[in-house]
């Protein structure tokens, strides 16, 4: 079944993703995550009314802990099928580490990136709704949240450098249902959304009370577009702070402290957040209470560790550094390169290498740098770049001193990532 373009859904849809890409929204390649849920399924069917079949590839992951799953798996490719849209299975199985929901939604992510990656697409599709942003804000609240975390889901985000958009943002979960049914459209419900168990679901019931309070959506949204508001001027200022006061040594961000900071701290504390995220590699912020006594203890001269960052500080700097024990990459590398490693550095050389192996330089890769004094870095971030090995012979430590025809640079420089983060 094709939808009609004049479809009032459609419609939302296309003034979304013409808002993210453009006129040009019809000619990108697009993953589109389809669970077989409403939510997705309104998705798939709006989003192949406006883009042409060859730019899609929908995928559905199965987690393999509902019997319920190749059900629905099966419905979502007789859907593709029936829309001539390609489509392709994604398989993930808990380890029984963690957390199962966040465990499955970190495994799908995996699949999801994987597959946008290897098809070059411009986005991953996402069925977030307005409810979704409404149970959301509900949840942060409860969280004690900041200004970033009430601001809600945003229709275009980036992670792992790859651009995800919520084309059903702007409209209601509601909405969609009556949608589908009208239009014939079959979506399986999970049995676990009436489940109270999960936060996202009570907060769905608590809306409905609220609503005596005069607390409507209409109102939450408002916040939440205030909020949204407010974060992007916080951010602003925050780029111009790390302009201004932030530069990166050896891999390491290097903060400059000025009296100020320490009865203004908004903003020097998301420059910190986002140093020790970009550092550290860490899609998610540290927590917050975590964050201000990490801070305290530096500023008071005390170095410590935090989310596989070391701070420290050295008088009037505080510095962010990698943590030796949170880099846990070892390479294999074969050819002259460029290695990706430890997810920041770009490692090359001129002299191709068979069978070596990059990882962190550590306490013996550091003890054949003679040199590494010269450097002007201090020995616990030196520790951290990256060493080239060949059967546990030091080939090069180019970072602390001994290049030996190879180089290494950081990936992505820290002012340029902030954009995206
Ligand atoms: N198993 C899955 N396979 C592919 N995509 C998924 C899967 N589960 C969720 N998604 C994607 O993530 C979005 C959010 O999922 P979530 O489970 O939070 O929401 P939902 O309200 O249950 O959505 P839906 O009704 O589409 O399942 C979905 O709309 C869909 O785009």
């Amino acid at each position: 079944m094709q939808l009609d373009q004049t479809d009032p859904v459609v419609q939302q849809v296309k003034k979304n993703l013409s808002e993210i890409f453009g006129d040009r929204f019809d000619q990108q390649h697009f993953v589109v995550a389809v669970s077989g849920g409403g939510d997705s399924m309104a998705m798939l069917y709006a989003v192949a009314a406006l883009v042409p079949m060859g730019w899609l590839q929908v995928v559905s992951v199965n987690h393999h802990f509902r019997a319920e799953a190749a059900d629905e798996l099966a419905l979502v490719e007789r859907a593709c099928q029936g829309l001539g849209v390609a489509w392709q299975a994604g398989h993930w199985e808990w380890d029984g580490k963690g957390n199962l929901q966040a465990a499955a939604r970190e495994g799908r992510w995996a699949i999801l990136k994987a597959i946008a990656q290897a098809n070059r697409s411009s986005a991953v599709l996402i069925g977030h709704t307005e409810d979704d942003q409404i149970e959301n804000f509900f949840l942060r609240l409860a969280r004690g949240s900041g200004v970033d975390g009430l601001a809600g889901i945003q229709l275009s985000s980036h992670r792992d450098g790859i651009q995800i958009v919520r084309p059903l943002l702007s409209i209601g979960r509601q909405e969609l249902r009556a949608w589908l049914t009208r239009n014939g459209i079959e979506w399986a419900d999970d049995p676990t959304n009436e489940d109270s168990a999960y936060g996202r679901i009570r907060a769905r019931q608590m809306m409905a009370q609220l609503k005596d309070l005069g607390l409507t959506r209409k109102r939450v949204l408002q916040t939440v577009e205030h909020m949204r508001s407010a974060s992007e001027a916080l951010d602003t200022a925050t780029r111009q702070f790390v302009h201004d006061r932030c530069r990166t040594e050896c891999g390491d961000v290097i903060i400059g402290l000025s009296e100020e900071d320490f009865d203004n701290r908004e903003i020097f504390l998301r420059a910190a957040t986002k140093a020790i995220q970009w550092v550290g590699g860490q899609v998610y912020k540290p927590r917050y209470e975590s964050l201000v006594s990490a801070i305290d203890l530096v500023l008071n001269g005390k170095r410590n560790t935090l989310s596989g960052c070391v701070l420290s500080r050295e008088n009037n700097r505080l510095r962010v550094g990698r943590e030796l024990s949170a880099v846990e990459n070892t390479l294999k590398c074969t050819g002259d390169g460029p290695f990706i490693w430890d997810d920041r550095w770009i490692v090359e050389t001129s002299k191709p290498i068979d069978h070596g192996e990059i990882r962190a330089l550590g306490e013996d890769g550091l003890a054949h740098c003679l040199n590494w004094r010269q450097i002007g870095a201090p020995r616990h971030t030196l520790l951290t770049t990256p060493s080239v090995w060949a059967n546990d012979t030091l080939i090069a430590a180019p970072i602390a001193g001994y290049e030996n025809g190879w180089t290494a640079q950081i990936a992505a420089d820290f002012a340029d990532w902030l954009v995206t983060h």
